[in-house]
């Protein structure tokens, strides 16, 4: 089963990955406290295959200590693939030729931070039951995660909690001025909203979701668990119950009808036939349910692999063996990064949930807040026509454009026809607009088009030329790249990628 990064579950033998694979997708105290600054924090410049920075091999006390945890209590099998980091950016390093279908790490499920459906607290001391089961499946996971901090080497995973990043890198943690520089109105609104949904989540569970006596979280705890968890998890479908659980749930059944018959309480047939209605329904109960539920898992050292679209290997739930694993989907030659897939994203949630964005990222849109807004400002268009846009179908399909590389959507091309159309023509109603008009009417849209994006364009603060300009600058000192603080680079790496959307589109349209 394929889970997705935010996250995807089983698969069969580990040699036979096809039989009964799901793909999760997609989109951590005390004596654990680092003593060395966690590798990491260069972050947020997005790498591309084709231009890979060298391997450097992370051999920090930290990464040793998790790796040797990993190979021992925790049963992480791993070959490979090895901790290094490519220009600061933390990631896995082929430490030998990868075949195509080879298993690079299986993680089992009591070493990962699991969510499953109706999960009871697991940590009690920390959140009370009431708080566990009205917040998002973020939060809990959250909670999890600083409770295995606050235990400190007491938790199962301290050597994995230890050298989780300090500093993840994702514009919720921003203030105002870092997320302008994004220069895209769409992601800064979603960004804000993101940090008032979590600023009153932290509210909620200081002020009514902890046990009496319990100490709270530092709000900066909070948000560090938050963005980890957001940034680390996969998700994909619930399968029910693990094979133990169902094995044991048989086991029961078996006994309790071998019982009944033994001291003679029922007919051998008859409960031999309810025995087995109440195994099928058991089994089926959980397939049904399973279609809708989903399980969320962040898997020690899985999470080290960053991301490329333009890998397919994806985390799976191997149902059998109850672990979460890795499979190469192609080969990888020594010293090469092993990317992973978090699934389709654009740069948009890339940049929101993961901090960077990915340069010419095939997945990635530019989100046009205000259309309406260019159009009439390039062609006039009377009140009489917008109130009738206002009040059709398509009313809203100038706000939040959604435009590809490829360009715009057909409600967007439906609506500016109509509103350029004469009155003559508009006369026939808007639903008329679907289809493409004369050339000469599909010219005139064109060039509209092509003027809405160079406005877009003119109107975002800076050039392509000069935010390329501005990431290729000389190397400044103190961890600042081009002269640029990370949050800086991030930003207008993200900002680069919007613009050649926008200059794909204009492309496209032979402008
Ligand atoms: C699942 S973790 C991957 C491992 C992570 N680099 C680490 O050091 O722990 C996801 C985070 O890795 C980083 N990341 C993933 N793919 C990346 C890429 N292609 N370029 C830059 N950073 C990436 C982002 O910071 C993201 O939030």
């Amino acid at each position: 089963m394929h889970l997705q990064q935010l996250g995807h579950p089983p698969r069969a033998g580990l040699a036979n990955v096809s039989a009964d694979r799901r793909v999760l997708i997609a989109p951590r105290a005390g004596s654990v406290a680092p003593t060395e600054p966690a590798p990491q924090q260069q972050r947020q410049q997005p790498q591309q295959q084709s231009q890979q920075p060298p391997a450097v091999i992370l051999d920090d006390s930290r990464t040793q200590a998790f790796m040797s945890w990993a190979r021992g209590p925790a049963s992480i099998r791993f070959s490979g693939v090895r901790p290094s980091t490519f220009a600061g950016v933390r990631g896995l390093a082929a430490s030998s030729d990868i075949a195509t279908d080879s298993l690079m790490v299986e993680v089992p499920r009591r070493s990962a931070v699991v969510l499953a459906p109706k999960q009871r607290n697991p940590c009690p001391d920390m959140v009370t039951d009431d708080w566990w089961k009205s917040a998002p499946w973020f939060a809990k996971m959250a909670a999890m995660l600083m409770w295995h901090k606050r235990r400190g080497s007491q938790s199962s995973l301290a050597p994995w909690v230890a050298q989780l990043p300090a500093d993840t890198g994702v514009p919720v943690r921003w203030n105002e001025q870092q997320l302008a520089a994004l220069q895209y109105p769409h992601l800064i609104s979603q960004v804000t909203e993101q940090q008032r949904e979590w600023q009153q989540l932290y509210d909620d569970l200081v002020s009514k979701g902890m046990p009496s006596g319990a100490q709270p979280p530092a709000r900066e705890d909070f948000i560090w668990a938050m963005s980890c968890v957001r940034s680390r998890t996969f998700s994909g479908p619930y399968v029910g119950s693990t094979l133990q659980d169902r094995l044991r749930t048989a086991g029961l059944v078996a006994v309790l009808a071998l019982g009944n018959t033994v001291l003679g309480l029922a007919d051998p047939q008859k409960t031999l036939s309810a025995a087995i209605a109440v195994l099928l329904f058991n089994v089926l109960y959980e397939v049904i349910l399973s279609r809708s539920l989903k399980q969320y898992a962040i898997c020690p050292l899985i999470d080290f692999f960053n991301h490329s679209s333009a890998v397919q290997s994806e985390v799976s739930y191997n149902y059998f063996g109850d672990s979460y694993s890795v499979v190469a989907s192609r080969e990888f030659t020594k010293g090469e990064q092993v990317f992973i897939s978090y699934g389709p994203q654009s740069n948009d949630s890339l940049m929101q949930y993961y901090g960077f964005a990915e340069a010419n990222n095939p997945q990635d849109v530019y989100v046009m807040t205000d259309m309406l807004r260019w159009v009439t400002a390039v062609r006039p268009v009377g009140q009489a026509r917008l109130d009738a846009l206002k009040a059709s179908a398509l009313a809203g399909s100038l706000h939040q454009v959604v435009i590809q590389r490829a360009g715009f959507s057909a409600g967007a091309l439906q609506a500016v026809r109509f509103l350029l159309a004469s009155d003559m023509e508009a006369a026939a109603g808007i639903s008329s607009f679907a289809k493409a008009g004369s050339p000469n009417q599909e010219a005139q849209l064109a060039l509209v088009l092509a003027e809405v994006v160079r406005r877009e364009l003119g109107n975002l603060g800076s050039s392509l030329q000069e935010d390329v300009a501005l990431l290729n600058g000389g190397s400044g000192g103190g961890g600042r790249k081009g002269g640029l603080s990370t949050v800086e680079a991030a930003a207008v790496a993200f900002r680069v990628e919007k613009k050649r959307v926008l200059m794909a589109v204009l492309e496209g349209m032979g402008a």
